[in-house]
Formats: structure tokens, sequence, C-alpha cells
């Protein structure tokens, strides 16, 4: 089976060609629900409560959230206005502006009369343009992940640690951290996950974890703050995660814990790399740190875990005193010096902005 076969597309058309239907990812592993969505605030919704989640899948799913309100509503008013409502969701992940940002400047030029199509035939377009990228990130990674192999004995097992979920549900196919774990399963070689449990939402408990059994890569659940004593071991021969939005310095946010798991990596000389399609290099940003929005979520996450009980049932229990406040940033920022490489779909750049600007000489 290829990689494709055993993953689902994580965001469609419906079939009255007004809709989307998505994976609600909330309910993962232990329910496997599909949620049409027909009108922006239900678009809205399922982006601010994660239904859906993971850059590029944002993106995506707001670029169909355009396409929804054209179909109600083509005048520029209303293109402004999906802008501004979908833009608001989420403020950290790049892909949501950047899919908003080509969806108007796709739109703006046409006749009201000729949006709604076009902004179906554009937002497909995107997605579709998500796998090419990531399959083609899967390649170049499996590269890296060749090397360190090529360094280990015969069949030695190559241990990799990832954090949150950068997989195909996060994407609309083949994920970016994951594709090269994923080919290089298929390519025989013997890899390992740590998958980092990824408080608060559990991203990797929930979901990689569940990528990892769908896709047979041999896998082990850890809690976040067991990486830096694995790496110390010598257990981990290379971290790659995922990113929300990478500067054109090289700088990159990414799930909160990310910058930890940099530290120790460059700690113990670990390889630390971020796999990253370029609509996620936010060309504007130089200094992470500095101009990043790092999105605050309800502390509610922190304090109240989701989880399915004994009897079967999925319910959420409180695991701190109801009293005792919570402060829930989503994010971090990884200086660019403890990123060994961006994997892109070009290539592998250094995580500079003479890196990037050599893989990408149009922009940068
Ligand atoms: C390939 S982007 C995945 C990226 O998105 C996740 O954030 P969230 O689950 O809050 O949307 C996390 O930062 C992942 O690395």
């Amino acid at each position: 089976m290829n990689v494709g076969e055993r993953h689902y597309r994580t965001i469609w058309l419906s079939d009255d060609k007004r809709s989307v239907e998505i994976i609600d990812q909330r309910w993962l592993p232990h329910e496997f629900r599909i949620e049409r969505i027909g009108n922006v605030a239900g678009i809205a919704t399922a982006i601010r409560d994660m239904w859906v989640r993971g850059a590029p899948l944002i993106g995506v799913t707001a670029a169909y959230g355009v396409a929804i309100q054209m179909t109600e509503d083509p005048s520029d008013e209303a293109l402004d206005a999906v802008w501004e409502t979908l833009h608001r969701t989420r403020p950290t992940a790049i892909n949501l502006r950047w899919a908003l940002d080509e969806m108007r400047r796709y739109l703006k030029p046409l006749a009201p009369g000729e949006r709604a199509e076009a902004a179906y035939r554009r937002a497909a377009e995107i997605a579709d343009e998500d796998v090419g990228l990531n399959r083609a990130i899967g390649e170049n990674g499996l590269a890296i992940i060749k090397e360190i192999a090529a360094k280990k004995k015969p069949g030695e097992t190559v241990n990799i640690l990832t954090h949150c979920n950068a997989g195909w549900l996060a994407t609309v196919d083949y994920g970016t951290a994951t594709a090269p774990i994923y080919l290089a399963t298929e390519a025989g070689i013997p890899v390992h996950v740590y998958v980092d449990e990824t408080r608060p939402r559990n991203q990797g408990a929930q979901l990689t974890a569940w990528e990892m059994a769908g896709h047979g890569v041999p896998h082990t659940l850890i809690v976040d703050n067991a990486g830096g004593h694995l790496m110390q071991r010598g257990d981990i021969d290379m971290v790659i995660v995922g990113t929300d939005r990478t500067t054109a310095n090289g700088d990159v946010c990414n799930k909160i814990g990310t910058y930890l798991k940099a530290l120790a990596a460059a700690d113990n000389d670990v390889p630390f790399y971020v796999a990253l399609p370029s609509p996620t290099i936010d060309w504007t940003v130089a200094d992470g740190l500095a101009e990043i929005p790092i999105e605050e979520r309800s502390g509610d996450e922190v304090s109240l875990v989701w989880g399915r009980t004994a009897a079967g049932n999925i319910a959420q229990v409180r695991v701190s005193p109801d009293a005792t406040p919570a402060a829930n940033p989503a994010f971090d920022v990884t200086p660019a010096r403890l990123v060994t490489g961006l994997i892109t779909e070009r290539g592998v750049a250094k995580a500079s902005r003479a890196g990037l600007k050599a893989m990408f000489p149009e922009r940068g």
C-alpha cells in the first residue's frame, strides 16, 4: 500500500458542492467523526475550536470558508468580511493568512458572479498543492534519514523524536514532519518514533500515535519532559517537527515545548530538523520572538483533559483544583541557531536568511 492509501484526505468538497466535510479531530483516536460544514460561522468554529488543526490544514479550511462565503454573497464587502472573520480565529499559523490573502488576490479581479466557482476551484488547487509540497518534503527528509541510517550498524533502528502532530492530520495528506517517516517506512528503513504526548491538547498522544499505528510505524508515546533524558542516553538519532510559522531568518514557531526539545538536542548534539512547506515561511518577519503572535488558549485546556473512560465513554476530567488558574501559551519560538536544517519541498535549507534566500531566490 502506498502512503496515500493509508491515510485520508482531511478535508473535501461535499456532494452538494456548497459545503465541505472534515474529520473532527477532537474525538480521535476514540471516534472517527466526519462533520459537514456549509457556512462561514461553522468554518470559523472548526478552526478556532480545533476540530481541524495544523497550519496547512487551517489554511485550506479557510480557503474553503471563503468559497462558501462567495456562494452566499460574492460582493467585495463579503470577501473582506470573511477574510476578517477567519483571520481572527487563530493568530499564529501563517498559512491561515497566506490562504486568505491568496483567495482574495485570486477573486478580487473577478466579477462577483464568477467568484463562487473560481473560489472552490482555487481552494481545491491549494489543497492539492499542499499534498504535492508534503510529498516533496518527505523525499527531502528521507535523504536525511538515509544518511543517519548509513552511519548505524546495518539494520539498526533510526530513533526519531517528534513533537505535537505535524502529520497528515495537520495537512491535507502526508503531513510535514511525518512525511519523511512514512517514506522511510515504505523504503524499508527501520525507524522508530518517540511521540511526545504534547500537552495540553495531546496532539501527539491522540493524533500522531494514531497516525503511526495506522501506518505501521513502530512508536512509543512519551511524556513531553522525557525527550531530554532520552537524548542524554543516546536514544534519539534525530528530532523532526513541524512549524506554524518560520521567519525569513529561520526562527521556528511551533507547538509549545518545541523550544525545550531544541535546547536538549543542541546540548546532546542531536540533529534538530523542521519540516515545512514554503507557505509556512513568513517573509515579512525576521525576529520570531519579537514579531510572531503567540496564541493564548483557554486555561481549561490545561486543567481539563479529554479521554475515554473504562466504560468506553468519552469524558473530560479535571486534573487540578477548581480554583487554580492555568496559563496556556499554545506555541513557542525556537531560534534559528538551534535548528540543524529546514526541510522544504525544494530541499534542506540552512536556518538563516541566506539559507532560505538560496532555497527561494525569488523571495527573501
Ligand atoms: C504541519 S503544521 C503542524 C503544527 O500545528 C500544530 O498546532 P495546532 O495543533 O495547535 O494547530 C503544531 O504546532 C504542529 O507542529
